[in-house]
């Protein structure tokens, strides 16, 4: 499913018009309808229902939703805020197909008219403003939001709540706090931010009829579904044997954190690893070997039980994952330039082995083999040297911009994890809960990409099937047996088992 930029919609309208004969109009029937029939499964004919009618196409959408729903027999009263006149264009036409019908419409004159027609309506329809909204909310706009606001109403937003820019970077004030949001054929941005994402309560999106070819393009953003991990997951060859399903390396441990490194390898077991080795402090070894039965073990060489040298490692593996519990000191950013200088195969950098890549990061560029990032959005900030609320203004700025300069993938952990490729796709995963909000779950999902990197698939195609096994898991578990308090980072690694069983064997 495509994310689109108020530009890109816009873009795609205009070729659809254009170059293509459907007229303005028309899409705006097609979306009014699509929206009427999604409506019609929030509300019942019992239901008293107020559309808001804005001055540009989106109040033109609550024409065509008013006409629908009234043929359909929904009890509806439409409030037109702006004045006659300043209604123009398409969605004048089908005010008109509206009137033609016989249907009639309240004129907003002042708030007192929106209390009026607001008494005794228990739902509200927000056709105000769509993906041409521009600054904060001028008035009349700033005294309706606040007001629908507090009303006990449920409120349904037509493409996306009133206020809410379309775009990353955008600042603004107020906006109307939606239940539902019925977006027109393909989400925006604005969808996918942790602070304007709450706006939009639950949504779901329809087609109008838009041609999906019409947003080719070199750039490729869009939301990791269950078909694209279906489409994409490799089938294990009956003839394959372990070397097959890939030769992993972990580097990390430290005396004084056993446990990361010990389930990002039970992890990338679980994930399908084929052989896995860790190389880490003896101490940790001893406490590894009794749980991580599957795995051999390299020991390095350590000072005050931190890893201080790579030595001994032969690098001839699939994938190498290195940084977790590894500790920050500074021989770290020389063990880490050692290895993302020998290893000839992907190298994932997760946690400490992030803070220790800084300084060699524009070197990351001369290697051959992949390089993947996989911070959460403090690990990010600090290698871009920004603020974490500034980068999570532009997460999809700041991250293609990253990914593009070091050539590296970057998979920024967070609600809506965004993976991004060097070239500039991108990709939002929407599965996994606030259960995941726990120390740990960074590790397994190290393990699980590690395992996935070795896979017969694209790095693009692993890291997001990683990300979304990883989500889906802590979903099914929060759905079942668990809860977003008690689910622990290990009980994802168990709970794999189910999410492949589950979702990839029908
Ligand atoms: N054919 C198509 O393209 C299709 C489009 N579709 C639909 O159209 C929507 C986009 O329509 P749009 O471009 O008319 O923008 P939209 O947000 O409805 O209104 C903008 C107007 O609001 C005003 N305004 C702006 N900012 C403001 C502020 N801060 N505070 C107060 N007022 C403000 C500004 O007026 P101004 O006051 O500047 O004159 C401006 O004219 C899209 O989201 C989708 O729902 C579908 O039907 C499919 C076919
Ligand atoms: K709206």
């Amino acid at each position: 499913m495509h994310i689109v930029t108020a530009k890109e919609m816009y873009d795609t309208d205009r070729y659809a018009m254009e170059e293509m004969g459907l007229q303005g109009h028309m899409l705006m029937e097609n979306a009014g309808r699509a929206v009427a029939t999604e409506i019609e499964k929030h509300v019942s004919l019992k239901d008293q229902i107020l559309i808001l009618v804005g001055k540009g196409n989106n109040g033109g959408d609550g024409f065509v939703i008013a006409r629908t729903l009234l043929q359909r027999g929904y009890s509806v009263e439409v409030l037109q805020i702006p004045n006659d006149e300043d209604i123009q264009g398409d969605a004048l036409t089908h005010r008109k197909i509206y009137e033609a019908f016989g249907y009639g419409y309240h004129t907003f004159e002042d708030l007192n008219s929106l209390i009026t027609f607001s008494s005794g309506k228990n739902v509200i329809i927000d056709a105000l403003l769509g993906i041409g909204v521009k600054g904060p909310l001028r008035s009349p706009y700033d005294e309706i939001v606040p007001y629908v606001n507090q009303l006990d109403a449920k409120v349904i937003s037509v493409d996306l709540p009133s206020g809410i820019p379309a775009d990353e970077g955008i600042s603004f004030e107020e906006a109307i706090q939606s239940n539902f949001t019925i977006v027109i054929q393909y989400p925006k941005v604005s969808a996918f931010l942790q602070h304007t994402a709450p706006f939009y309560g639950e949504w779901k999106a329809v087609d109008i009829g838009l041609p999906d070819h019409l947003l080719g393009k070199p750039e490729s953003c869009g939301v990791w579904t269950k078909e694209d991990v279906v489409a994409s997951l490799p089938e294990r060859e009956p003839f394959s044997h372990k070397g097959s399903h890939g030769k992993g390396l972990v580097i990390g441990g430290a005396l004084q954190m056993p446990g990361s490194v010990t389930m990002t390898s039970r992890a990338a077991l679980r994930a399908g690893a084929g052989l896995l080795t860790v190389a880490t402090v003896k101490d940790v070894i001893s406490i590894l070997a009794s749980s991580v039965t599957e795995a051999t073990f390299i020991a390095l060489e350590e000072q005050a039980g931190k890893i201080n040298s790579v030595d001994g490692i032969e690098f001839s593996y699939d994938g190498v994952a290195i940084g977790m519990g590894m500790g920050r000191h500074p021989e770290g950013e020389e063990l880490l330039r050692e290895v993302l200088k020998q290893a000839e195969s992907p190298v994932l950098i997760d946690a400490d082995g992030l803070y220790a890549l800084k300084a060699y990061l524009p070197h990351v560029t001369s290697r051959s083999s992949p390089t993947i990032l996989t911070p959460h959005p403090g690990e990010m900030a600090h290698l871009l040297g920004v603020e974490v609320p500034e980068l999570l203004e532009k997460p999809f700025q700041y991250s293609r911009q990253f990914a593009s300069r070091y050539g590296v993938y970057v998979v920024l952990k967070g609600a809506f994890t965004l993976v991004t490729t060097p070239k500039g796709n991108q990709w939002v995963h929407t599965t996994g809960n606030v259960g995941l909000a726990k120390g740990g779950s960074g590790d397994v999902l190290a393990g699980m990409l590690l395992a996935m990197t070795m896979q017969p698939q694209s790095i693009e195609e692993a890291l997001n099937n990683g990300v979304w096994l990883h989500g889906s898991t802590a979903d099914l578990l929060t759905e079942d047996t668990h809860s977003t308090y008690d689910l622990l980072a290990t009980d994802l690694i168990d709970g794999l088992s189910k999410t492949y069983r589950t979702h990839l064997s029908e």
